[in-house]
């Protein structure tokens, strides 16, 4: 079943000055429109490859082999690189139980070690912990040139290399970057290319933080037993009112964009806070940071992504999120909660204070909750939009990322700027590399 998305509380007419005027709303849905027909016509040249995915299924199966072969008797599998390398694949892998607070590590093996931040007190750890003789290796880099990745494969080597491993290298190791450019340096491909390392190959025409559909993010999901064909079947949901031609009041991901920038244009409106009610969606909440800040902010412009997490949140941001600055657009994501979980004692609720407790499940107050928060932050004039999602599965996650990222590419439209480079970044890798040097 399809998420449903709806904006009623983040409406003038509804929650107040804080919310988006009629007149602005429509004028941004107006503006969506050449978004959309532009994502059509790249959709029909192959301009933008990220928009063929979806309907794409002949790349799964040799993925899949890929994934089976490497986790095959494998206890870890440590997957390396970073950004849009790694969060893709580790939103998927919460899908499967896969870094869940709390309870990601009774999850039945392989384990995963998405090695995404640089530390060294982290990487010496890994490597000092880690059961080399059953560990298997994955280094994603799309550019095959960014220097936490290289770091970290040629720490791996070494220390291979060091548990007299060395030979067996090819069969332990997966690279996966862009194909070999002339004239541009590929670290990753050099460095793996010495110990013939198998390498898959990066869609050069799908930037990092969109290619959770690509073998990026479908690799570890696939290792993980997911279903990546539904993965990206559910994709397909959110692409579909595009493809239809339906207006963009029609299309949720136009809807989503117009909003959130009439709100950041009209009501200054600059902090874009996207807050989950599942476990299984806290990587999702991170991949979306990255996705929203560096699409989108460029030339002074976009609004910044907060991720949260329900109801844990409700004890740490929740009082700012309701009484701070009227400066924040929200989006409470749900999912079908009632029944769920432990059931509560009616005795033993009682004793505590809480009758109401009694027969209800935890799934029940979750449920509550994150409705209660919707509702609250409305009462209080704070404009929101809430997702629901019946389930959190597969099909419903590719919709899902699918969704956001439209969004991104239909908001980057609205505010002018482009939403697939990152030109600031830049410096800073230029200045620490010199810095390293020094
Ligand atoms: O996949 P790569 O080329 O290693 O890049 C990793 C990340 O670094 C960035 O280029 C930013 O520095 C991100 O856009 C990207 O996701």
């Amino acid at each position: 079943m399809p998420l449903t998305q709806s904006i009623d509380s983040a409406l003038q007419q509804n929650v107040g000055q804080h919310g988006v005027s009629a007149e602005a709303l429509e004028a941004a849905l107006a503006r969506a429109e050449g978004a959309l027909d532009w994502l059509r016509a790249r959709h029909g040249d192959g301009g933008l490859p990220l928009l063929n995915l979806p309907e794409t299924t002949s790349d799964l199966p040799p993925l899949r082999d890929a994934a089976i072969a490497l986790a095959d008797r494998a206890t870890d599998i440590v997957m390396l690189g970073t950004g849009g390398s790694s969060l893709g694949g580790q939103t998927l892998a919460q899908l499967a139980g896969h870094m869940v607070p709390g309870v990601g590590a009774l999850r039945a093996g392989p384990r995963l070690h998405f090695m995404d931040n640089l530390d060294p007190d982290s990487f010496a750890a890994l490597l000092k912990h880690l059961p080399l003789q059953t560990a298997r290796f994955v280094s994603i880099s799309k550019s095959g040139g960014t220097g936490e990745t290289l770091m970290q494969t040629i720490a791996v080597l070494s220390a291979l290399h060091e548990a007299s491993l060395g030979p067996r290298i090819p069969d332990i190791f997966l690279g996966l970057t862009e194909s070999a450019k002339p004239g541009k340096k590929n670290g990753l491909r050099d460095l793996l290319g010495q110990y013939k390392v198998p390498m898959l190959e990066h869609h050069t025409g799908v930037g990092g933080r969109f290619s959770v559909l690509t073998n990026v993010g479908l690799l570890p999901a696939a290792m993980l037993g997911l279903d990546v064909t539904a993965i990206r079947a559910g994709a397909a949901l959110a692409f579909k009112p595009v493809l239809a031609k339906k207006k963009a009041t029609d299309v949720p991901a136009a809807v989503g964009a117009a909003l959130s920038v009439a709100l950041a244009e009209t009501k200054n409106k600059g902090i874009s806070v996207v807050m989950a009610y599942a476990d299984r969606l806290e990587r999702f909440t991170r991949w979306y940071g990255q996705l929203w800040a560096e699409s989108l902010g460029k030339d002074g412009k976009g609004t910044t992504p907060i991720g949260a997490l329900g109801p844990v949140d409700q004890h740490s941001q929740l009082q700012l999120f309701i009484a701070g600055p009227r400066d924040k657009l929200f989006t409470v994501i749900t999912t079908d909660r009632a029944g769920k979980g432990p059931r509560m004692d009616k005795k033993l609720s009682e004793i505590a204070g809480e009758a109401g407790f009694g027969g209800k499940t935890i799934g029940d107050l979750v449920g509550a909750q994150g409705r209660a928060t919707a509702e609250t932050l409305a009462k209080n004039g704070c404009p929101v939009r809430t997702i629901h999602l019946p389930v959190i599965d597969e099909q419903s996650m590719g919709e899902l990322l699918m969704h956001f990222m439209l969004e991104t590419i239909i908001a980057a439209h609205l505010i002018g700027v482009d939403a697939f480079d990152q030109p600031a970044v830049e410096e800073g890798k230029v200045l620490a590399k010199k810095y390293l040097t020094q």
